[in-house]
This record gives structure tokens, sequence and C-alpha cells, in this order.
């Protein structure tokens, strides 16, 4: 058995996530000072860093097994790849993006105008579904100046909290895609036991960092309505307490759910509400 080859970002915002999600499936590494390479201690595989929007075109022509990426640069790219997993992270939306005052307010006027991105291929399909033939101006960052400078009359370009279209001026239009940061495979499978370990594990770590445990104390009459609360994600565990009338439940919850689920809770009778973090699991 060879080592499995997987791409990890080498800088940017998906590097250091990318690193500690594998670093919490049990897949540590130490990148040695300007390294392309290292070596996973626990498992035969060799991590290569590599720039982000290159990870979609080297998985699928096979330089590496599997990698790290977002899913907008792997569908610009176009390239022909397994999606194993969305890492639920890194999360962001390409949009079509005008002038907050200006007076666009349909993809069809765009046409005959120009239009900035670093996102050319994913934007001229989505403006031909709109009837709008555009003169493309291709950039590789900072796009959302181009209005201001005159270059384009509209920008595509990812958004996540909106505050760089704030700061510019800009209001999303149209959204083209949603996004996040996903774990691609070459579609030869090649090490294909190891690479399912690695999604499997990979797997784990996504819902851990995705739910939160949740335990509390609930009168017997109420539980109905507290397992409405939190249907868990099989079903609850509910234990019995000292007090007959009384009994204990632990519930795997949302973590962006908790403090509601909590409220709604607490209105229904439940005490000494717990959350736990989860730093791994098997479902
Ligand atoms: N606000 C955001 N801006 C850009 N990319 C984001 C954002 N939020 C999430 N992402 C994801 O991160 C990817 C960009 O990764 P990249 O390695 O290019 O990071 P970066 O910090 O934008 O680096 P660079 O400064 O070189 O553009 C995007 O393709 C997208 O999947
Ligand atoms: O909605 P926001 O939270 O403001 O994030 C969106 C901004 O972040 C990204 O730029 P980045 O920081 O990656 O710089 P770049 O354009 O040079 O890649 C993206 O290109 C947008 O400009
Ligand atoms: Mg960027």
């Amino acid at each position: 058995m060879s080592n499995l080859r997987i791409g990890v970002p080498s800088k940017g915002r998906l590097s250091e996530l990318a690193a500690e999600i594998l670093k919490q499936a049990g897949l540590s590494f130490r990148r040695q000072e300007r390294s392309l390479f290292a070596r996973c201690g626990e498992m035969p595989i060799d991590i290569t860093f590599l720039r982000t929007e290159d990870i979609p075109v080297l998985v699928a022509e096979g330089a590496i097994d599997m990698g790290l990426t977002g899913s907008d640069l792997l569908a610009e790219s176009g390239a022909d790849v397994i999606e194993r997993l969305d890492l639920g992270v890194g999360k962001c939306k390409l949009a079509l993006c005008v002038s907050e005052d200006g007076d666009i307010h349909e993809a069809a006027q765009l046409n005959g105008k120009r239009v900035a991105t670093s996102f050319p291929n994913v934007t001229r399909k989505y403006l031909k579904a709109h009837n709008a033939d555009v003169h493309m101006v291709e950039l590789s960052g900072s796009v959302e100046v181009m209005i201001a400078l005159g270059v384009a009359d509209a920008i595509v370009d990812l958004v996540e909290t909106g505050s760089t279209l704030a700061a510019n001026r800009l209001k999303v239009l149209d959204e083209i895609g949603r996004y996040s940061t996903v774990l691609i495979q070459n579609r030869q499978r090649r090490e294909g036991a190891l690479a399912d370990r690695v999604v499997r594990r990979l797997e784990g770590v996504v819902i851990a960092r995705a739910y939160s445990l949740l335990e509390y104390n609930i009168p017997r009459t109420k539980l109905a309505d507290a397992e409405k609360i939190t249907p868990g994600f099989n079903s609850p565990t509910v234990n019995a307490l000292e007090d007959p009338a009384w009994c204990a439940v632990r519930v795997m919850v949302r973590r962006s759910e908790v403090i509601e689920v909590m409220e709604k809770l607490e209105a229904v009778g439940a005490h000494a509400i717990l959350e736990t973090q989860i730093n791994n699991c098997r479902l």
C-alpha cells in the first residue's frame, strides 16, 4: 500500500482551518518552513501544501488523491472530481453586485455592459441563463472596487458578512450560489479504503463541530413536549431520576440552535440545562 496524497491550502483563510480539522480527525502533521510537503504521523498519508484554487485541477489530474478546497473554486474550475464531504466551514455565497444607488435592477439589464469577477466561468453560465451577453473583466482579487474605478458596471464576487459590499456602497442584485469548504477525491479512487477511512474520520469531526450535547431534567409529564423541541440526531437518551416524577434527557442539538432550544426547554419546565462541546463522534 503506498501513501494517500492529500492537498491542503498552503495559505489564506482555509489553510489553518483545514489543518485544524485534519488534526481533530487524528491526521496531524507539522509543516517545515517553506516546505510543500509533510507526512501524517498516524497514517500512511502525505500532505501537499498548494494554492486553494489549484487543488481541484490537481485532484482531477491525479497529482494528489484528495484535497480540501472551496466548492466555489471547484465550480469555477469545472474539474471532474468526486465531492466526498462538505466540511460545513468556509461558508460564503457568490453574488451579482451593483452600486447601491445605480439603475441596474436585474441581470438582463447587463446585456452589452461590463462585469468584473474572479469567477468568469460561473459568471458566464449565470449571465447566459439570464440573457445577458457581457464584456467580462477577469481579475484575481479586490473586485469590489472595479465599479468605482469605472472598469465595470457590475461585479460577481464572494460575500460572507457583506462588509466589503457595504464599505464599497454595493448591494447584492442576485445570489448565484452558496459554497463551503469541501473534501474532493480523484475519480480513480486510488488507495480507496484509506480514503474512505479519512472521509469517515472527517465526518465525525464535521458533526462534532456542528452539534453540542445538551442535558436537562424534565418532569415526565412534559417529556413529550421537550422531545418535540430536542428530537436529537436519532433520538434523545432518557434516564430515570431518583424522583420518579422527573427524568434526565441527553440529546445532540445543532450549535447554532442551542440558545433558542435552551429558552424553549426552560419554557416547558426543564431544569439544569447543560451544554457540552463534542470533540469527535461516530454516529
Ligand atoms: N469572505 C470570503 N472571501 C473569500 N473566500 C472565502 C470567504 N469566505 C469563505 N471563503 C472561501 O475561501 C476560499 C478562498 O480561499 P483562499 O485560500 O483564496 O483564501 P483567501 O484568504 O481569500 O486568500 P487570498 O487572499 O489569496 O484570496 C474561497 O474560495 C471560499 O471557498
Ligand atoms: O462579505 P465579506 O465578509 O466582506 O467577505 C467578502 C470579501 O472577502 C473576499 O476577499 P478577500 O478577503 O479574500 O480578498 P481578495 O478579494 O483579495 O481575495 C471576497 O473576495 C470579498 O471581497
Ligand atoms: Mg480571497
